[in-house]
């Protein structure tokens, strides 16, 4: 299995399980996820976590191996809309959802962390939206949630550069709640969160939501993946893409 759900005190957690790959994300990931939706309304956890195994990549985005085999606008859609739409249902679930980025997170790994209410960093972690460097923008939402979660010039830089800042970079320019050298780190956060009942956690989430509704995050994301998708067939992604898989032969 590619993933792992796991539930333990109150707190629900989504592990991607393909270090061998840098956790890269393929269809069976993204059925996770959906499953991870699933289980928040049935269990209805005080909090959620998504992490990946190994110490080396939280996530380094779609699987370039499967999906390089998607060629036109028409073909990437569908795998874009999917993972699109199951990241905005986890941004809008009614429980915090923590992002502990135990490793890199590039290109979508960096998108499915910013769709997280809080991000911890550990300190040797590097994340960034290198879509760009594959002549794509961000293609499942992440570029819209960048804008709403710092500030817009640290935003536009971020996704703009499509480079990897480190951990305290990151905590510089607000994407990163806090940067953990340890699970102690981490432990002190959940701590700390605690100490406030999930019925307030759930109402303060309800603002957020509702904002979002207002605001038509969820229609600003589909225009995202819609762009994405223009980009995708051109040949500068494809050659981009077909250079990374065929770097070490
Ligand atoms: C809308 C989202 C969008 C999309 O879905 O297209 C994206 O996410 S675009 C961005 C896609 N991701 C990338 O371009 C990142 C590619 N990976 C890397 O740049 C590096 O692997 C890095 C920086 C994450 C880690 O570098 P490191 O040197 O530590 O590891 P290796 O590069 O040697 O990778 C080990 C092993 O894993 C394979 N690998 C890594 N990432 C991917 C990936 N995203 N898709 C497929 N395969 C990946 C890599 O080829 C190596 O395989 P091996 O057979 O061992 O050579």
């Amino acid at each position: 299995m590619s993933y792992k759900i796991d539930l333990s005190g109150g707190i629900l957690t989504f592990t991607i399980d393909r270090p061998h790959i840098r956790n890269a994300i393929n269809d069976e990931v993204i059925q996770g996820l959906e499953e991870l939706v699933a289980q928040v309304h049935n269990h209805d956890p005080q909090f959620v976590i998504i992490t990946a195994s190994g110490e080396q990549a939280f996530c380094s985005g779609g699987d370039l191996s499967v999906y390089q085999h998607l060629r036109t606008r028409n073909e990437a859609y569908p795998m874009l809309k999917k993972m699109g739409d199951v990241l905005y249902r986890i941004k809008t679930l009614p429980v915090p959802v923590v992002a502990l980025v135990n490793g890199m997170a590039v290109g979508g790994g960096c998108e499915i962390a910013t769709a997280c209410d809080y991000r911890l960093v550990r300190s040797h972690a590097k994340c960034g939206f290198i879509q760009g460097t594959l002549a794509i923008t961000s293609g499942w939402g992440g570029g819209t949630y960048a804008m709403e979660t710092i500030p817009h010039a640290e935003a536009l830089k971020m996704l703009s550069e499509a480079r990897v800042y480190t951990a305290q970079e990151l905590l510089e320019n607000g994407w990163a709640t806090k940067v953990v050298e340890s699970e102690a780190g981490v432990e002190a956060f959940f701590q700390s969160m605690k100490k406030i009942r999930p019925e307030v956690h759930r109402a303060y989430k309800e603002i957020a939501i509702r904002k979002w509704q207002s605001s038509h995050l969820k229609d600003r994301v589909n225009e995202e993946i819609r762009l994405c998708a223009e980009l995708w067939e051109a040949d500068a992604h494809h050659d981009a893409v077909e250079r990374f898989l065929n770097k070490k032969k």
